[in-house]
């Protein structure tokens, strides 16, 4: 599903409602879903006894536009659910019924008087003493109608919230917000704050999600990011498939891009993968890189290595074979080769720019896909030209200062224009980039370009990339099989997969202390997730 900014979502809203989807619908569909959504992150338990429904406040705050008017149906449909649940509502302004289209839901609650405006010192103190008592905050002040910098009043009201939530952060009842759309002040085309912006525990962008959410301004205030429907017509959206927008990488794709497995397939099925990797200085990266190709389902792995990698790693691995490479053994690894459908150069191979000189040189290296990456991408840095004669369609796997280095520009330039910057790569070198960070990046030398839909903290640690390249080896050695594989496909099921072992993990252990080692019996359990229709969107 594409990434669009807010114009482009009115386009789409518009020609719904030209294909005969009533605007009401569209606002009953996207208040739902903001419920479901908050049922499904357990902001509120939908099974609360009596006792927990009365002693459950919920705030909602609807401003003038549709924004508002979705989060007056999310006020209803708790009401209606959850009846002992204390609901209030706040209006910051005065709902216009014929504001963009129909929110008469917001307007028919205003002219009743069932919420209460804030707009003298007493509305304020009531705003401010329900707030301390309040469990959810669901926020419909603004969404990608904002129009201008945050000021005033309403700035007041996101400020407040923002105090209130810190200052509770470690209690046993936290505040909670939910954002409906955009958190309230981020602009939803470029995710920055318009002056002042509210901090959300989870977004719950509508329809389509917008672009400004991936973006890292946005993180700080976005939380976890999840899609919810409003019933847009599948034409509409499918016609979108087509545009060389970014797309938001969905669990969908993922089930029909990954490689089969049929019951008659046997190792030589699903490939051999040689895994190049690891040094004296760094141990770990051989042992998490091939034991993650082997759980993302490759038929049989070889790591070749150094004699000392090789004792220590068999110590702990059997169920690869091993191989000695040194500049010495080249010519009879060269050979060996032969037998192989794919290779993973780099986990921490450290600095060894004659062995990757000749290693790449290798005629019969040169007719293998190949993922690249770490100590692999620092030589190919360090290489004048390295991509007129690497071959093409390979996947490489960069963190920030990776692809700072290989285009010689600084990180703060890649963060500050990650897409971009992937899709200039890949287009420029050739290669399947994979632009690691919240929200990995994946860009293809054809101009597409995917973002995938998570941001989780927990593989942020020390040898989860090594486990991503595992992963993205694995896969690529059973799609090689069809002559006509899309490497681009294959280096997004990685990244999903891997993003998905990182969900279980931090479900398991939270997102502070899982170990890249922790992801690796997950990768299985990750794909049967997907399978079992689990998503990270
Ligand atoms: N379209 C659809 O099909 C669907 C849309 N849906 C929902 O609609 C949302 C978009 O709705 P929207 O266009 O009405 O804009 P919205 O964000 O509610 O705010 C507009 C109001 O805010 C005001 N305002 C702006 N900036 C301001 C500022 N800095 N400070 C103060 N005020 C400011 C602005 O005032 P004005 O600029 O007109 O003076 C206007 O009154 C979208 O995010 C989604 O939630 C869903 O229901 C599903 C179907
Ligand atoms: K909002």
């Amino acid at each position: 599903m594409k990434l669009v900014t807010s114009a482009q979502m009115k386009e789409i809203e518009l020609r719904a409602t030209q294909l005969a989807v009533p605007e009401s619908e569209l606002m009953l569909n996207a208040g739902s879903s903001v419920t479901e959504a908050i049922y499904r992150a357990e902001l509120i338990d939908r099974d609360g006894d009596d006792y927990y429904q009365e002693n459950t406040m919920v705030l909602i705050l609807a401003g003038a536009g549709n924004n508002g008017g979705d989060a007056m149906v999310v006020s209803n449909l708790l009401k209606q659910e959850l009846p002992d649940l204390q609901v209030r509502i706040y209006f910051y302004n005065r709902p216009r019924p014929k504001n963009g289209f129909n929110n008469k839901l917001t307007y028919t609650e205003a002219e009743n008087q069932t919420g209460q405006f804030i707009n003298d010192e007493n509305d304020w103190a009531d705003f401010c003493a329900d707030l301390e008592q309040t469990h959810l905050v669901v926020d419909g002040l603004l969404g990608a109608g904002l129009s201008r910098e945050v000021t005033g009043k309403l700035a007041n009201i996101i400020r407040q919230i923002n105090e209130v939530k810190e200052a509770r952060s470690f209690d046993p009842y936290p505040l909670s917000v939910v954002a409906i759309d955009v958190p309230s002040g981020i602009n939803s085309d470029t995710g920055q704050a318009m002056g002042i912006a509210l901090k959300a525990d989870l977004t719950v962008t509508l329809g389509m999600p917008k672009v400004g959410l991936i973006s890292y301004e946005a993180l700080e205030y976005t939380g976890v990011v999840t899609l919810g429907d409003i019933g847009l017509p599948p034409k509409l959206v499918d016609d979108f498939e087509s545009s060389d927008l970014p797309t938001f990488v969905l669990a969908d794709n993922i089930k029909r891009w990954l490689p089969p497995r049929p019951a008659s397939g046997h190792k030589g099925t699903f490939g051999r993968l040689m895994v190049i990797s690891g040094s004296d200085e760094f141990l770990g990266a051989p042992y998490l890189s091939t034991v993650a190709s082997m759980r993302a389902g490759a038929g049989l792995v070889t790591l070749a290595a150094t004699r000392n990698v090789i004792a220590v790693m068999a110590a702990r691995s059997s169920e690869n074979t091993y191989l000695e490479l040194t500049e010495a053994t080249l010519s009879s690894f060269a050979e060996k080769l032969a037998d192989y459908r794919a290779a993973l150069i780099g986990p921490g191979l450290g600095e060894n720019s004659n062995l990757l000189a000749q290693l790449l040189a290798i005629d019969s290296i040169k007719k293998l896909p190949l993922v690249i990456d770490a100590d692999g991408l620092n030589y190919l840095a360090r290489t004048s030209e390295w991509w007129v004669n690497l071959s093409k369609g390979n996947i490489l796997t960069p963190h920030p200062a990776e692809l700072a280095r290989l285009t010689e520009s600084t990180i703060g330039e890649i963060e500050a224009n990650r897409l971009e910057s992937a899709q200039k790569a890949a287009q420029k070198f050739g290669q399947v980039i994979v632009l690691k960070g919240a929200y990995t990046v994946i860009a293809a030398p054809d101009g597409r370009i995917a973002v995938n839909p998570a941001a989780n903290s927990a593989l942020a640690t020390a040898g989860s990339g090594d486990v991503l390249a595992g992963i993205c080896g694995g896969l690529l050695v059973q799609a090689a099989r069809f002559a006509d594989f899309d490497t681009f496909k294959i280096a997004c099921c990685g990244v999903y997969l891997h993003a998905m072992a990182g969900e279980l993990a931090k479900r398991e252990k939270g997102d502070m202390g899982v170990l890249a080692g922790d992801l690796l019996p997950l990768i299985p359990l990750a794909v049967e997730a997907i399978k079992q229709g689990e998503s990270l969107e």
